[in-house]
């Protein structure tokens, strides 16, 4: 993943992925415009894996990131140095995701990320759909639909990593190890929606996983404060 050779940058052909393009209006009788890009709408997974009590997450290289660290200056040369600027740079930490290119349902797109990704085979029924939301409203605006799903050890059916030319680390972390990323002062390498998961999972679903939660529920009860880890 982090082997990254011969960067450069060029101007964008049609792609089947962004499409550039002015958007014209007028608002309170003034003429605007506001330059957006075209981008396919979304699913984002929460796979927790109740066998071992982990999040799993997926580790992957985005070029939008590792183009972000480079200087203004840098981005003008033809050739990125990668020693300077090494792949680790464009590492993100993610939940499970997939865009919506095929004619199938928010489930089964949601469905096939989590076996590709992650490799475990979820039911349909498995699959909660929790809300949906707006990504990158500054130049894009399109909606992700939000899941969340329990996973076991015996579900694990494949390897994951993702399909094609897809490179993707399945990560596990623990909910103290979770708690500890959304409460570093950053830049935390994973995007806004994956942070938004956490959070909802940590203020919804992870007081039942916490092994010291009968503990802790006993000792609070006694008016003591107690810090769950
Ligand atoms: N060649 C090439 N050029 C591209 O520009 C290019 N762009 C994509 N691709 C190919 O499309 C597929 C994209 O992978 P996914 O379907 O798993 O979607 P994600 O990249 O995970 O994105 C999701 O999750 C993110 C995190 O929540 C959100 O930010 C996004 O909004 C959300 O869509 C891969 O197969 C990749 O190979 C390109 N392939
Ligand atoms: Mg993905």
């Amino acid at each position: 993943m982090e082997d990254l050779k011969d960067v450069f940058i060029s101007p964008l052909p049609d792609s089947p992925y962004v499409k550039p393009f002015r958007f014209n209006y007028t608002q309170n009788g003034k003429q605007k415009s506001w330059d957006l890009l075209e981008v396919h709408d979304s699913v984002a997974i929460i796979v927790f894996n109740i066998t071992r009590k982990v999040m799993v997450f997926v580790k992957q290289f985005r070029p939008a990131i590792y183009y972000n660290c480079i200087s203004p200056e840098d981005r003008k040369s033809t050739t990125i140095d990668t020693s300077k600027y090494p792949a680790s740079l464009g590492i993100a930490l993610e939940m499970c995701a997939g865009i919506i290119d095929k004619d199938k349902s928010v489930e089964h797109i949601a469905q096939e990320e989590v076996l590709e990704e992650c490799g475990y085979s979820v039911p349909l029924s498995g699959l909660h759909r929790i809300t949906s939301y707006r990504s990158g409203v500054g130049v894009q605006g399109a909606l992700q639909t939000f899941f969340y799903c329990e996973v076991t050890d015996a579900m694990k059916t494949e390897q994951g990593g993702g399909v094609d030319d897809e490179l993707i680390e399945v990560v596990e972390k623990t909910i103290p190890e979770i708690e500890e990323m959304v409460n570093s002062p950053g830049p935390i390498p994973s995007p806004p929606s994956c942070l938004f998961a956490l959070m909802w999972f940590l203020y919804n679903k992870a007081d039942k996983f916490r092994k010291t939660y009968e503990h802790h529920c006993a000792e609070c009860k006694k008016g003591k404060m107690v810090f769950v880890k």
